[in-house]
């Protein structure tokens, strides 16, 4: 990355992230940030692919929106929606990526993801990051079939350290023709479905 001050103010932002979850009293109240490699893996893989229209469930306080929207920078053709279904989360996102000089990249949508996957344009994402509510991930795959193009890329986070919540969506991804999935040991377990 040619700017060294991005990578020290995510490290600054993912420290204090986690510091603040070793204190939350309840799971809700926690970011649950994705790791720092899993953040540079999500780089590598837009800054490389160049998807133009990205889309990520579960924006929490904005650290993953931050790798995918600093991956996008330059690419005017390209735009980054954030999903989330908690308002609080998501207005320190925003603050977040006003700190970056990222707002203008990225919509931060505050709804559940459920409904707005059922809503949304067949073929209408090239790129899709799934760290949300991993029991729902089975229900959301009809969808998520439908709105990835050809050639299309998902990303699951927690494919290692919650194997048992996500083994329905796994499961039904390796029995469905027409993708190919990996989990790779990247973090907290990164499934990787590429749409042919
Ligand atoms: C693990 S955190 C996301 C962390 C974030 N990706 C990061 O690494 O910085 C999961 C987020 O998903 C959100 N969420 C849970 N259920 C959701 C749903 N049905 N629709 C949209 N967002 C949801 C939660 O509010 C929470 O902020």
């Amino acid at each position: 990355m040619q700017e060294p001050q991005w990578l020290e103010a995510l490290q600054r932002l993912w420290e204090e992230g986690e510091r603040h979850d070793a204190v939350a009293l309840e799971r809700a109240h926690k970011n649950l940030f994705i790791t720092p490699d899993t953040g540079r893996f999500l780089y590598q893989l837009v800054r490389s692919l160049r998807p133009a229209r990205v889309l990520e469930v579960g924006t929490s306080v904005g650290y993953s929106t931050l790798w995918l929207a600093l991956a996008l920078r330059d690419r005017s053709a390209s735009h980054l929606k954030s999903l989330d279904i908690d308002p609080a989360r998501q207005a320190q996102a925003s603050a977040n990526l006003v700190r970056f000089g990222l707002a203008g990249r990225v919509s931060l949508l505050g709804t559940d993801a459920g409904p707005w996957l059922a809503a949304a344009q067949t073929n209408s994402l090239d790129f899709i990051f799934l760290d949300a509510d991993r029991r729902r991930y089975a229900g959301y795959w009809p969808h998520l079939q439908r709105l990835l193009v050809p050639g299309g890329l998902l990303v699951m986070d927690n494919a290692l350290s919650h194997a048992t919540e996500c083994a329905e969506f796994v499961d039904a991804v390796i029995a469905t023709k027409g993708y190919l999935a990996e989990t790779y040991p990247i973090g907290k377990g990164q499934f990787v479905i590429v749409k042919d």
